[in-house]
This record gives structure tokens, sequence and C-alpha cells, in this order.
């Protein structure tokens, strides 16, 4: 788990700062993915945040009441419900004053104000700020899909048929209208996010990370879209296993993008797509043949080698040995002299993450630290992971996300190419020139789920 805590993040001011960032809602609003997708973000910036789901506290010792258990006259189920939202918060501190957390997201419908002023005053207690995040939505398509959502994959009805399930949510639904109220206390932090993505009000942002959330919350959507990645074709540079530089496609490279719009061509269909590409040669080409709008961005250029910028692994490891030990170690955090970490690619990419987050359907054409990067934050790979996951060359990865994960296809152009991948702590010299070996693609798509 990333855990950078107190202190200055790659720009990201969290001095002492903790943050509960309380949701607001009626069940099926969205709240939960909201919450993951705030955990998920913050994680991939290195600052260290964790959701608190309130629901599976109440699960461990009511794991699957009916809708009545909801509803305002039953006093024994109130009950129950607040001592599950005071089991959340008491973990909650716990993590904040014994495991450095800084930013917590306590997932409930915190629906009544006298509930949402309990919050506040335990957070007021122990010097937390509270943000409130409501989400509002009223577009009866979104909810039914969450309703559906929720009867599929929520443990409260996992014995239940699916029609009794639909059922019993609406029914629990509608008890919590009886009580809602929406956020009217001016005197608290808050956002809400209406019909996301359409209207966002805000109300007493206090400071730069809070900030930072909110302006996540603003770019996000929930309209369903893909986003396609592809390395740019072989280099020049490749096929002679050096790092860096600006070259030309080789002969393979330029088949590859050739092959590409066919290669995507059915799994795009009609969607209308914007196709990304770094401001180097290789991608450029590579995109050539695309029928899209294009748009380069110097922000997805490949990781910077600094004075490595050239040199094959072998040529490194001789020359840079002590580097070359300290990459291996911590390839995350290692920078280049005069160069680049991966955490300064993380950093440089927020705005794309930011850009992908808000449009819709996208392609990117970029490398492979660049990809690694940009796919560790749609499937939560971890740091100590993602600098070393195999992106190979000539092959397609679609991610869509879903509501609760993100799926995966790739498509692989049947292209041999060179595997440009040097596995953790083996040595380059000890294998003579780098001299990368031909992988064999298959024609086939291959379907992963996270
Ligand atoms: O972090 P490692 O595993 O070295 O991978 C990054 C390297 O990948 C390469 C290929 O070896 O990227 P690219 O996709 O741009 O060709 C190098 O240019 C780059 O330095």
């Amino acid at each position: 788990m990333p855990r950078v805590t107190n202190g200055s993040v790659d720009g990201i001011q969290v001095e002492d700062v903790r943050i509960v960032v309380v949701m607001v809602g009626l069940p099926a609003r969205g709240k939960s993915l909201i919450a993951q997708k705030i955990v998920r973000y913050l994680s991939w910036l290195s600052i260290y945040a964790k959701a608190f789901n309130v629901g599976s506290y109440r699960r461990q010792d009511n794991p699957a009441p009916n809708a009545e258990f909801f509803s305002t006259g039953n006093t024994q189920g109130e009950q129950l419900r607040k001592a599950a939202a005071e089991a959340a918060v008491a973990d909650m501190i716990e993590w904040f004053e014994n495991e450095g957390g800084v930013v917590a997201v306590l997932d409930a419908t915190n629906s009544t104000k006298e509930r949402r002023r309990w919050i506040a005053q335990k957070c007021d207690e122990r010097g937390y700020e509270a943000m409130f995040v409501e989400s509002v939505c009223d577009h009866e398509e979104i909810i039914l899909g969450n309703i559906l959502e929720v009867k599929t994959t929520s443990p409260d009805y996992k014995d239940m048929d699916p029609e009794t399930a639909v059922l019993d949510f609406k029914k629990r639904i509608t008890h919590y209208e009886a009580i809602y109220e929406t956020i009217t206390e001016t005197d608290l932090t808050y956002v809400k996010l209406i019909n996301v993505g359409s209207q966002v009000i805000i109300n007493r942002i206090q400071d730069y990370l809070q900030s930072r959330i909110v302006y996540f919350l603003m770019n996000l959507h929930i309209k369903p879209r893909s986003i396609w990645l592809s390395r740019h074709g072989e280099s020049e540079f490749n096929l002679s296993g050096r790092i860096g530089g600006d070259a030309d496609l080789s002969a393979r490279g330029r088949a590859y993008a050739q092959k590409l719009p066919e290669l995507i061509r059915e799994s795009i269909g009609d969607r209308k797509i914007t196709l990304w590409t770094s401001t180097l040669k290789r991608t450029i080409q590579t995109a050539e043949h695309l029928p899209y709008p294009k748009l380069q961005w110097k922000g997805l250029d490949e990781l910077d080698a600094g004075v490595c910028d050239g040199l094959t692994y072998k040529e490194i490891e001789e020359k840079y040995p002590e580097d070359f030990k300290a990459r291996d170690d911590d390839k995350y955090n290692y920078r280049y002299r005069g160069g680049e970490s991966y955490r300064d690619v993380v950093t440089r990419l927020e705005p794309i993450i930011m850009e992908m987050e808000r449009n819709e359907n996208i392609m990117v054409v970029t490398h492979q630290a660049v990809i690694r990067c940009i796919y560790a934050y749609f499937m939560n790979v971890p740091q100590d992971r993602s600098p070393w996951m195999e992106i190979p060359l000539h092959t397609v990865i679609k991610l869509t996300p879903k509501a609760y994960h993100t799926e995966e296809e790739r498509f692989f152009a049947n292209i041999p190419a060179v595997s440009t991948f040097r596995a953790k702590h083996t040595s380059a010299k000890m294998e003579g020139e780098v001299q990368p070996e031909l992988v064999k693609t298959e024609g086939d798509v291959q379907v992963e789920n996270s």
C-alpha cells in the first residue's frame, strides 16, 4: 500500500492534514463507487487513504436484514445502525492515530442533520477536517442501474432471488427518503454532486488537498466508455536494446502501425474516439494510420532516463553500477541522474488522468513506463509492482471502467517484436549485450477481470 503520510508529496502539501470525506446520499446514488474512486486516486498519488464502509460493520451483526430493519419506526434497527457507525468511526480514529492515515472516506448514507452534526463533532474533537460529499441523483435510469448493481453485488442480497431483492431494496430506499435531509448546513464544508458530472455545488473548501479532491470529483462522470492503451510499435532503439531517445519505428513497428486500425476497428465500432500520443516520433508514427482526431501531450513522453538516455541496460550497469542496483531495489522511487523516477511520471500524469476521467472514449499511444503508470491508476496496482509489470509491444489493452472494477481485454497484433522487459535483479552484464528475444504474440483476444 502506498504510504506517504505527512509532509510534501510531489507538490501536494499534506502537512498535518487529516481529512474525513463523509459520503451523504440515499441508497443507490453511487456513494460507494465515488468513495472507492477517491481512495484509488489518492493512493495512486501516494496519499494514504482508506474507505470505511458502515454497511460492512452493520453486517457483522446483521448480515442480511430486510427493508423493515431500515424503517424509522424500528428503534432496535436504528440503534444497531448507530452502533455500526460508531464502530466505523472508532476504527477510523485508530487508523489516523496509529497508522498515519491522511484521508478517510466514511461511506454511509449519513442522511440526517443530526448524524452529520455528530460526525462533525467527532472530527472537531480530534482536529480532523470533515468534508461532506453528497451525491444527489434524480435520473431514474441511473438509480435503477445502481439498484440492479447492488442487487447483484451487495452481500445483503446474496441469498435472495433477484426480483425480491430489487423490491426489498426499493422499499429500503423509501424508508430513507422519509427521513432524508439534503445538506443545507452552511457552516459545514461540503460538495454536492448533482447527477454526477452535471452540477457541483461547493461550500467552505478549506485547503489544497480538499480542493484537489473537489477537482477530481468535478471531473467524474458515469457514462459508459473505454480506454485503449498501446505502446508505440517496435522502434530502432528497442531493437538495439537502447532506452529513451527519439528513434523511428523499425520495419516491424511500421507493420504494427499499419495493422492497428484493423486491430481495434471492431472493438471501437462507431464510437467517437480521441487519440492521444506523446511528442516522440515513435508514438506519432504508430498512430499515423488511425483515422481519429489526434492530440500530442508532452506529459505522455517516456520516463526521462537522464544521463542514461540512449544507453543499453548493460552499459548502464557498467557505467553506473550503484544506480543500476538502486533502481532495482526501489524502482518506483529511483530517479535517473538528471532524469525521472516512476513517482515523477505519476506526478506529471496527474492532469492527464483528470482529462481521462473527464472525457469519454480515448486511445492513448505512449511508452512502457507511462502505460505502467496509467494502468496502475485504473487497475489499482501498488507501487512496488507497477514498474515491474510486463507491457508487451504490439498489443492493445482495452480498459472499461465498471461500477466496482475495471474490465480488461487485450488484442494481440500477431506481429513479432523484441521484449524490452528486464526482470528485477537480473544482471544485464551476465546476459551479455541485451539481445531482446522475439516474443511470440497470440492472435486471440484475452479477457480478464480485475
Ligand atoms: O522502467 P523500465 O523498465 O526501464 O522501462 C522504461 C524503458 O522502456 C523503454 C524501452 O526499453 O521505453 P519505450 O517504450 O519508449 O521504448 C525505454 O525507453 C524506457 O527507459
